[in-house]
């Protein structure tokens, strides 16, 4: 059965691309502008849900997966900035506390679905406005949720990490893993 990665994360390609040898890629578009109406966690599972479901309805017979990641600081869902100015808000709530960061898995073919959500804990340095601007002017965050990136620059910006270092990337390969070996039973 084909394997589908419902993404257009390059991110998501390169470490799937880690545990299987053979897969497609295929972007889903879907409406992620919800944040408000559910908690975190329901929320970052729907958003996989959703993504996986998009591309299962074009490709019914494959094993299709979905993944979302979303940083939460407080109550409060930060995703993917919009531009330079909402990055920037973002990294000073982020700056001198901890925040968590959920990263849902959504696998689904016409028998089964597996789902799993997959968290980290990031503490952040205390940040000066310039040393934001300074990390802004890398252009790396535009794409990421909470406006960094653990594997990139955004590692200068980070004190520690307890949970699952993948998950904070944005795919936790280790439960992935397993997640595709019931699909195997
Ligand atoms: C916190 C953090 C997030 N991220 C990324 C992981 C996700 O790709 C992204 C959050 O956006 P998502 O909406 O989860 O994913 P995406 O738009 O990149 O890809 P797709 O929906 O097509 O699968 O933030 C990092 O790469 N590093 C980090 O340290």
């Amino acid at each position: 059965m084909t394997v589908i990665l419902a993404s257009q994360s390059p991110r998501r390609k390169e470490l799937l691309a880690k545990i299987i040898q053979e897969f497609q890629t295929m972007p889903a578009d879907i409406d992620e502008s919800i944040i408000g109406e559910l908690t975190p966690l329901d929320y970052v599972l729907e958003m996989a849900q959703k993504k996986a479901q998009l591309i299962c309805k074009q490709n019914p017979h494959n094993l299709v997966i979905g993944s979302d990641t979303i940083v939460v600081v407080g109550d409060e869902i930060l995703g993917k900035p919009q531009d330079d100015q909402e990055a920037f808000e973002m990294l000073r709530k982020l700056s001198g506390r901890k925040h968590q960061v959920h990263t849902s898995v959504y696998m689904m073919n016409p028998t089964r679905i597996e789902q799993q959500i997959v968290s980290a804990e990031v503490t952040f340095f205390d940040l000066t406005d310039d040393e934001i601007r300074e990390y802004i002017a890398t252009g790396e965050h535009l794409d990421k949720a909470g406006a960094y990136g653990i594997q990139g620059q955004g590692s200068l910006l980070v004190e520690g990490i307890k949970g699952d270092y993948y998950a904070i990337v944005g795919f936790p390969i280790a439960q992935v893993k397993r997640m595709l070996a019931k699909f195997q039973d």
